[in-house]
C-alpha cells in the first residue's frame, strides 16, 4: 500500500488534530505522511488568522484534496458548512472529544460566580447569544487570535473570562486553564464541536476503505443530527445556533439520539430552546424536524436579524470595538466556501 498524504495547516491545533488521525491510521498499519498546506489566512496575518479558522482554511485544504496533492484532510467539524462538498466525502468521524464550551476565568471562577458587569471575551455569535440569554449582566467583548493569545487576555487581567471549546484546549494540553466546563443546559455547543472530519475524494475508493476504519458510529450519528439542524435552519457556522446530540439508552435499552438546540439573539432580547428524541437511524430527520420546530417558533427572524444587523450582535453596554467589520468578514468567508 502506498503512503497516505494527509494535508494539514500548521497551526498548533491543526497539527495536533492531524497528528491524532495520522497515529490512528498508523496503528492500523498504514504509512501516513503529513503535508503542510499554507493557506492565504496563514500567510497574511489578517484578522481571520486564528486557530481553527473559518471557511478560508477548510477551502484551501479542500482544493489541495481535489487537485490530488493530498489524499485526506482533517478538519474541525464545526468549521465545515453543513452541506456536502461536491467531489468530497467525510470518510470518518473519529470518537468525539468533550463537546462542551469551556470558561477560563480569573481566580478560578465559574459563570455563576462572576459578578454582574464582568467582561467575557468571545468572537462567536452563538456564545454571545447564550451568555446574553443567561441574563447575568455580563459585558461581552470581541475576542480573536490563537488559543494562547486568548488565554493571555485573562492572565494579563484584561478580561475577567473567555469562552473557548473544551476540545481545542484539551487537544493542545491547556485543559488546566478551564475553570468551568459549561453545562449544555447553560450553553449548547456549536453543531459538531469537539468532533473531527476526515475528508477524502468521493471517487477514491481505496482511501475511503482505509479511513472508514477509524469512523465512530455514535459520533457520526450525533454530528449528523446536529448538522441537520443547521441545514434545516439554512444557517451557516457563524449563526447564533447551538446543538448537541447525545446517544442515550431508552427505557427498553435500545439506543436513541437525544437532540437539543438553541437559537438566540446576540443582544439577549430573545432565545429559543427545543429538543427531540428518536432512533439513531433517523439522526438526519430528527435534526431537520427540530429545525422545523425552531423555524415555526421564530428562529428565522432571530437568524436573519443576527446576519443583517451585525451591529446589534452585542448586548447593551458591551464594547463596540472589533464588531461589525470583523463579523462581516467571517460570514463572507463562510459564503465563499458554499
Ligand atoms: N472556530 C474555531 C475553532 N474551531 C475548532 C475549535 C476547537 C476544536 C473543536 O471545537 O472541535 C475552535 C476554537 C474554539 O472554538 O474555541
Amino acid at each position: 500500500m502506498s503512503v497516505l498524504r494527509l494535508g494539514t495547516r500548521r497551526s498548533q491545533l491543526a497539527m495536533t488534530q492531524s497528528g491524532h488521525v495520522a497515529d490512528a491510521l498508523r496503528a492500523l498499519g498504514h504509512e501516513v505522511e503529513l503535508v503542510e498546506i499554507v493557506t492565504e489566512g496563514d500567510t497574511n496575518r489578517a484578522p481571520l488568522t486564528q486557530m481553527g479558522g473559518t471557511g478560508v482554511f477548510a477551502a484551501a485544504l479542500r482544493e489541495a484534496l481535489l487537485r490530488g496533492e493530498v489524499d485526506l484532510a482533517v478538519h474541525s467539524l464545526k468549521d465545515l458548512p453543513a452541506a456536502d462538498h461536491p467531489g468530497l466525502l467525510i470518510a470518518a468521524m473519529p470518537p468525539r472529544e468533550d463537546p462542551r464550551d469551556a470558561l477560563v476565568a480569573r481566580d478560578g471562577l465559574t459563570l455563576g460566580e462572576l459578578p454582574a458587569g464582568a467582561t467575557i471575551g468571545t468572537g462567536s455569535p452563538r456564545r454571545v447569544a447564550a451568555l446574553a440569554a443567561l441574563g447575568l449582566g455580563f459585558e461581552i467583548r470581541p475576542l480573536r487570535g490563537n488559543v494562547d493569545s486568548r488565554l493571555a487576555r485573562v492572565s494579563d487581567g484584561e478580561l475577567d473570562a473567555v469562552v473557548l471549546a473544551s476540545a481545542g484546549l484539551r487537544r493542545i494540553d491547556r485543559a488546566d486553564r478551564i475553570t468551568e466546563a459549561i453545562d449544555p443546559l447553560q450553553m449548547l455547543p456549536a453543531p459538531g464541536q469537539g468532533a473531527l472530519a476526515v475528508e477524502v475524494r468521493a471517487d477514491d475508493a481505496a482511501t475511503i476503505e482505509i479511513v472508514s476504519a477509524i469512523d465512530d458510529s455514535d459520533t457520526r450519528a450525533a454530528v449528523t443530527a446536529e448538522r441537520a439542524v443547521l441545514r434545516g435552519l439554512q444557517a451557516g457556522c457563524s449563526a447564533p445556533v447551538g446543538a448537541l446530540a447525545e446517544v442515550v439508552e431508552d427505557v427498553d435499552g435500545s439506543l436513541e439520539i437525544s437532540l437539543r438546540a438553541f437559537v438566540g439573539a446576540p443582544d439577549g432580547s430573545t432565545d429559543l430552546r427545543r429538543s427531540i428524541t428518536g432512533p439513531i437511524a433517523d439522526a438526519e430527520q430528527l435534526g431537520l424536524c427540530l429545525a422545523d420546530v425552531l423555524l415555526d417558533d421564530g428562529a428565522r427572524r432571530i437568524i436573519a436579524d443576527a446576519q443583517e444587523r451585525p451591529d446589534r450582535q452585542r448586548p447593551p453596554g458591551a464594547s463596540a470595538t472589533g464588531g461589525p467589520a470583523d463579523r462581516t468578514t467571517d460570514i463572507d468567508a463562510m459564503e465563499r466556501e458554499k
